[in-house]
């Protein structure tokens, strides 16, 4: 029996610093704050602020363009229908028809700014969404599992909605609304200073009351959010195990939490609409009472002789003007605040780092047998303790490397850390000699394929799912469907499968249905092997299925296997001590540890470990 050298008594407890080169979490948002925020929003959806100048002026043209109305409302009272010689109806009509005209043009210019910005924010954030999905997947924390998946789409659709919400008219009209309100403020300045004084008195309570309802109308709507969010999850949770739901007679249970939770929703809803609608009947409420007040006091000045009639029924068009916008910015106003949470959520997503990538001076190796050796290869998951302690092994190329161990043992990581899904926590891992965090991720990919124990099958055909192991190498075109087509029948053929392709419905356009529900456990597995012996890797991780299947694919999956990774470096995780017998070298790992190591009649009479577990595993089957 080989001795295995061992690295000193392991540390159970990693130090932080390690574990934040290797685990870097993704934070739940980012901590900019807001400016700086809006700036990197900016920063990564660039298109946002395509035209933006022009859009601009268009914006500042349509306010202008209503308020050219109350001006040309007074002019006609007091120079057309009240002029001194009688009503003018010439001017009349000409008035009316500029005013018109204005009002035309206003609405031309509104048009167009709402298109603008909904086609440039549109872009903008569709390149945002595309490069975070591009960048979490570039994450080894999806390898690690700490992060939810769900969370993380939810991330890059919801979060980035609650953006386009406030960018797609927000952000301008907040603009537009203040260059409303002070053009308003003057004009209404210039008619009567005594009357803007009164709207102003009257405005500030109100703009303080919509603020404080809007306040409250804001929580509501998070409560209206979780509990939306409860009852989709609820919903899918029971419609994804609807199996188990079913099989288990609890269908009544879990349809009254799912009830439960959609009339929680209901409540939440409703209790807002409450809120909403109280906070609105009082802004109408006071903008009315505002008017009323302006008339009375208007009314006044008019008799004393301080305003024309025409300035009077112009000041009641500008208050409007006013009092618009204040309604209008106290919700921008919160839009912006949740755009700001949402911008922050997807930047952290975004700028988490990527830890395995490549190195400037990353080497492309050459094709051949691949030999693999591990160095005081430690490893511990982001916040948890060290599940590899030390673990340095030497596999020879061309050699079929069988992994055994308890459940637990540490395996699977073993895996991922060759395939360079993870980065080890300390120590390294060795290609032919190159340390994988020196050789380009793309040369590795091609010469290292994990197969794992649950082949993940995309929602497509069974051609579609096994050409995925087909790559176009530097500037080759992608192949032509029917070269594509010949090379995945050639490949189902060489693994002895081409029986198998012949009796599904459709051969390889079979469609294999979502996470390739449409076909059994085993035949899922037949398409991974396929995909995989597509990529012709120099060395094959496999992490052999645990789930039964029935004997006859049993047996295509093991022809299958056998043609996959003859002549090639292979490590298989091995669940059943059978592949151990058949492999040249077996590596037991025991709680982070290789404890044995040597080939299966060695290990077998050496009377360790692998001895008693063979023992026991032959008592039972044999
Ligand atoms: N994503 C993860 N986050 C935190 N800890 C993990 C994670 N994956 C595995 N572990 C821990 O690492 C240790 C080794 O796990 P690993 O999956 O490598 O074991 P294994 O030998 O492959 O087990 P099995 O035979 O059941 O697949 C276990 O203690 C496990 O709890």
């Amino acid at each position: 029996m080989t001795t295995v050298t061992e690295a000193p008594e392991d540390a159970t407890e990693v130090p932080e610093d390690e574990l934040d080169a290797n685990g870097v979490r993704i934070e739940s948002a980012s901590r900019l704050g807001v400016l700086a925020t809006l700036r990197r929003g900016v920063q990564l959806s660039p298109q946002i602020t395509d035209g933006l100048w022009l859009t601009l002026a268009l914006a500042v043209l349509a306010a202008a363009g209503r308020v050219v109305v109350p001006l040309t409302v007074q002019r006609t009272i007091d120079d057309g229908l009240l002029a001194d010689g009688g009503p003018d109806a010439g001017r009349v009509a000409l008035l009316a028809g500029l005013a018109g005209a204005a009002l035309l043009l206003a609405a031309f210019c509104a048009a167009m700014v709402n298109v603008r910005l909904f086609r440039s924010t549109e872009a903008g954030l569709a390149t945002l969404r595309v490069r975070a999905f591009r960048h979490v997947h570039d994450l080894s924390t999806l390898t690690q599992n700490t992060e939810r998946r769900g969370a993380l789409v939810s991330r890059v659709t919801n979060d980035v909605d609650t953006v386009s919400l406030f960018v797609q008219w927000g952000g301008i009209m907040l603009l537009v609304a203040v260059l409303q309100m002070v053009v308003a403020t003057v004009l209404m300045a210039v008619y009567s200073p005594i009357l803007t004084a009164v709207v102003w008195a009257c405005f500030v309570p109100m703009f303080l009351l919509i603020r404080f309802g809007q306040k409250h109308v804001n929580a509501a709507y998070t409560s209206v959010r979780e509990r939306v969010g409860a009852m989709l999850g609820a919903i899918s949770e029971s419609v994804v195990g609807a199996e188990t739901v079913r099989a288990y007679g609890v269908s009544g249970r879990t349809g009254r939490r799912i009830a439960a939770a959609v009339e929680d929703t209901r409540r939440a809803q409703a209790r807002s609409q409450v809120l909403v609608s109280a906070v609105f009947s009082s802004g109408v409420l006071v903008s009315n009472l505002v008017l009323a007040v302006v008339v009375v006091v208007g009314a006044y000045l008019g008799v004393g002789g301080s305003m024309t009639a025409g300035e009077v029924v112009a000041f009641l068009f500008l208050v409007q003007l006013f009092t618009g916008p204040v309604q209008m910015a106290t919700e921008i106003l919160n839009e912006l605040q949740n755009a700001v949470a949402g911008w922050r959520r997807v930047i952290a997503v975004v700028e988490t780092p990527v830890e395995v990538t490549d190195a400037p001076d990353a080497a492309h190796l050459s094709r051949g047998p691949a030999a693999v050796s591990l160095r005081d290869v430690r490893f511990a998951y982001p916040g948890g303790p060290e599940v590899l302690h030390g673990i340095s092994l030497d596999l020879p190329a061309r050699t079929k490397v069988a992994v055994v161990g308890q459940t637990g043992s540490g395996k699977t990581t073993i895996a991922k850390l060759v395939t360079r899904l993870m980065d080890p926590t300390s120590g390294a891992v060795l290609l032919d000699g190159t340390d994988l965090r020196r050789v380009a991720l793309e040369s590795l990919r091609e010469r290292v394929v994990l197969v794992p124990q649950e082949g993940f099958l995309f929602d497509g055909t069974v051609l579609d799912n096994a050409a995925y192991g087909i790559r176009a190498s530097d500037g080759e075109e992608v192949a032509s469907l029917e070269a594509l087509r010949e090379s995945v029948a050639a490949a189902f053929d060489e693994l002895g499968l081409s029986d198998w392709v012949a009796d599904l419905p459709d051969g390889l356009d079979t469609r294999v249905g979502q996470r390739g529900e449409a076909l059994s456990a085993g035949e899922r597995q037949l398409v991974a092997i396929a995909r995989a012996y597509l990529a012709q890797p120099d060395l094959l991780v496999l992490d052999e299925a645990t789930s039964a299947v029935d004997p006859a694919t049993e047996v295509r999956i093991a022809r299958a296997l056998d043609s996959l990774t003859s002549g090639r470096s292979t490590i298989t995780i091995a669940h059943r001590l059978s592949t151990a017998e058949a492999s040249d070298l077996v590596v037991v790992v025991d709680e982070g540890h290789v404890v044995e190591l040597g080939p299966h009649e060695e290990l077998a009479a050496a009377g360790g470990i692998y001895a008693r577990m063979h023992a026991s595993w032959v008592s039972q089957t044999r």
